[in-house]
């Protein structure tokens, strides 16, 4: 057990924010116009769809594209390994005892799966990083030793579900002294490649809640979180100290509205849970802009289950990064305009960020 806390530096990080533009798919093609257009690395314009606007916004000089800022915006030709490439350095902070979050936010069928968990041809993030993670332990020359463990949750309906148990309970959500909020009873696996977490990925997922909606023909009906600890272990002269760092990859559901998903019944219900926690993460990131502004806001984390468990990750002890993923369809217009909007709030927020580690006795 733990017996003296360390000593932990502490830094401000800014939460990064990417944006990815997917391509048009094929039947998209046929009927919509493509709006998205990146002028560069950082910035990219949406062109608004609207042409009865053209003559006023003519007659009155003003534009007709909104342009956005961000750390990194990916072009529809960039691929999952193109957006791991400049949040690997965040992620291999997990080996040094960071914590670390990524998460994927958008509209219903605008990517965030196929960015998260990708395909054979073009990995995902969460592939990408449990594969670097274990190549840096293996290329790690000091004498420490590593213990890596993998969970990975579903809230569904407000509802938290262990994907890697086959048929489980309702799990609950716990303030732990130590660790902050935890699942009471989320079953945390050791693996020892990635190999093993990759297949435990594809366990969970095909246990995760997906339908087919009008918007998407598999659309994730629940928010994912897999989490991989990494503890590694130093020897010193007088005990061990352990290093815990701990890499959160969030796929959320979509959001959507009824009338354009032709939902009814559990879909209609589904769709109204799912809103609830991204509208309660909506207004937490609205208030933690507001706060790194101005310096006030209450920040509604207790708003729903989901706010709880990434509390750590948009303002605690994480460095953060949210892929906010668009569709360059032009009837996907107000969604895309709604995620940049909060994306561009997002790039507000500031995390506090410090290793956490413990000294242990020797016997530990
Ligand atoms: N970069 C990409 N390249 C090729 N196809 C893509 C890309 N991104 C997404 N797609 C395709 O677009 C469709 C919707 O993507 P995806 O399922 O990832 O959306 P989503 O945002 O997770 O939707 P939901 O919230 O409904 O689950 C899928 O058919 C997917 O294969």
């Amino acid at each position: 057990m733990p017996t003296i806390r360390a000593p932990a530096s502490r830094q401000t990080a800014t939460l990064q924010v990417a944006v990815k533009c997917r391509p048009l798919t094929d039947n998209e093609s046929r009927r919509s116009r493509h709006i998205i257009q990146v002028i560069d690395d950082k910035n990219v314009a949406v062109l608004d769809p609207d042409i009865s606007k053209g003559y006023l916004d003519l007659i009155q000089n003003r534009t007709k594209e909104k342009r956005y800022s961000f750390d990194h915006v990916y072009a529809p030709g960039c691929s999952n390994t193109d957006v791991y490439k400049n949040i690997s350095p965040t992620v291999l902070g997990v080996v040094q005892g960071l914590n670390v979050t990524v998460f994927a936010y958008g509209s219903t069928g605008s990517g965030k799966t196929y960015t998260m968990v990708g395909s054979r041809s073009d990995p995902g993030l969460m592939v990408l990083s449990f594969r670097t993670i274990f190549d840096q332990i293996k290329k790690d020359d000091s004498s420490d030793t590593f213990e890596v463990s993998c969970s990975y949750l579903e809230v569904y309906n407000e509802v938290i579900y262990d994907l890697l148990e086959k048929s489980s309970g309702h799990l609950e959500l716990r303030e732990d002294p130590e660790h902050g909020i935890i699942v009471a009873g989320l079953r945390r696996i050791k693996v020892h490649s990635a190999d093993k977490i990759l297949e435990l990925l594809n366990i969970g997922n095909s246990r995760r809640k997906t339908e087919s909606t009008e918007a998407n023909a598999t659309s994730s009906r629940s928010h994912a979180v897999l989490e991989i600890t990494v503890r590694r272990k130093q020897k010193g002269k007088y005990g061990s100290q352990v290093l815990r760092g701990k890499l959160a990859l969030v796929d959320l559901a979509g959001s959507e509205r009824a009338s354009e998903t032709n939902n009814f019944g559990q879909k209609l219900r589904d769709g109204a849970n799912i809103n609830k926690s991204l509208l309660a993460l909506a207004n937490c990131i609205n208030a933690l802009g507001k706060q790194n502004k101005k310096g006030l806001a209450y920040v509604p984390y207790r708003n729903s289950k989901l706010t709880r468990i990434l509390k750590d990750g948009l303002s605690g002890n994480s460095r953060t990064v949210m892929i906010a993923t668009i569709s360059p369809a032009d009837d996907q217009y107000h969604h895309t305009t709604n995620t940049l909007k909060y994306a561009d709030r997002a790039k507000e927020i500031k995390t506090h960020v410090h290793e956490k580690y413990w000294n242990y006795r020797q016997s530990c």
